[in-house]
């Protein structure tokens, strides 16, 4: 398979205090990876440099073989760099067909055509994406009145507009009910089967984690302290004492 991302020994440290200890992995075309480990792990701060929010205070990010480390987020994004956030970002007086045209409008780099007849613009285009997430029932429904679970979906579509080849996805299932969670990581695994795009996502529920990423790697205090497949990661001794406290990692044996 084919390498999109490659990173090499990824440094940040705040005035001395070492966020992100000289991290290295790479994500393959098509691949489903998560990013796991407690909280203040260095996870987000990872995420940030990838997409040039946070400038790496050592290494590099490669995309497609090309470095694209201490690049602004606009650049990354526009070298096909999805992410989508914790929080929605979709316009609540709009209907959900009307944030996707937004974002294909700005894809196609056509904003000096917004007034009144752009929402005539790409709604064809716009419904398909809505097909892809199962909300085409919803789309002239005002985002207002969307359901929490409706609304991270909407996010995934609109993110897709912009045709990722690495879309990044910060804890996508924050705050919906487990069995809504299942069935949105189960959406993006069959988005990632069909299309072909890369998803690295981060994630504190391990159901979630070990039922649908093809492979897991395991931040602890900034060094990455696993990487590979379900199995190799739920067995790694530095992996289970990590998580020994809280026991999440062992309560998954049923979903293996
Ligand atoms: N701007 C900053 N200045 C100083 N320290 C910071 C800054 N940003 C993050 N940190 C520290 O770096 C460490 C890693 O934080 P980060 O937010 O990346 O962790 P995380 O794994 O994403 O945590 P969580 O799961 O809680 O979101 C934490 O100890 C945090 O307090």
């Amino acid at each position: 398979m084919t390498e999109i991302l490659r990173v090499e020994n990824l440094k940040k440290s705040y005035d001395g205090f070492i966020a992100v200890n000289g991290v290295s992995f790479s994500v393959k075309q098509g691949e489903l990876k998560a990013l796991i480990g407690p909280n203040g792990a260095g996870k987000s701060t990872c995420f940030n440099m990838l997409m040039g929010q946070l400038r790496p205070t050592a290494g590099e990010v490669f995309l497609d073989g090309s470095r694209i480390t201490g690049q602004k987020p606009r650049e990354i994004w526009r070298r096909g760099v999805g992410r989508t956030f914790q929080i929605t970002g979709t316009y609540q007086s709009m209907t959900v067909i009307e944030n996707v045209q937004m974002a294909l409008i700005s894809h196609h780099r056509r904003l000096f055509s917004f007034g009144a007849r752009a929402w005539r613009l790409y709604r064809d285009e716009a419904m398909d994406f809505l097909r892809t997430v199962d909300l085409q029932d919803q789309a002239d429904r005002p985002c207002s009145v969307l359901a929490y679970g409706d609304l991270k979906r909407l996010e995934l579509a609109i993110a897709l507009c912009h045709r990722p080849r690495l879309l990044l996805m910060d804890e996508p299932t924050a705050g919906m009910a487990p069995q809504a969670r299942i069935a949105l990581m189960q959406l993006t695994a069959d988005i990632v089967r069909d299309q072909g795009v890369s998803v690295l996502f981060t994630e504190h529920d391990m159901d979630v984690v070990f039922a649908h990423a093809h492979h897991i790697m395991v931040l602890n205090r900034g060094a990455l302290i696993a990487d590979g497949s379900a199995a190799e990661v739920r067995n790694n001794p530095k992996v289970q004492e990590v998580y020994l406290g809280g026991g999440t990692l062992f309560k998954e044996e049923a979903h293996a």
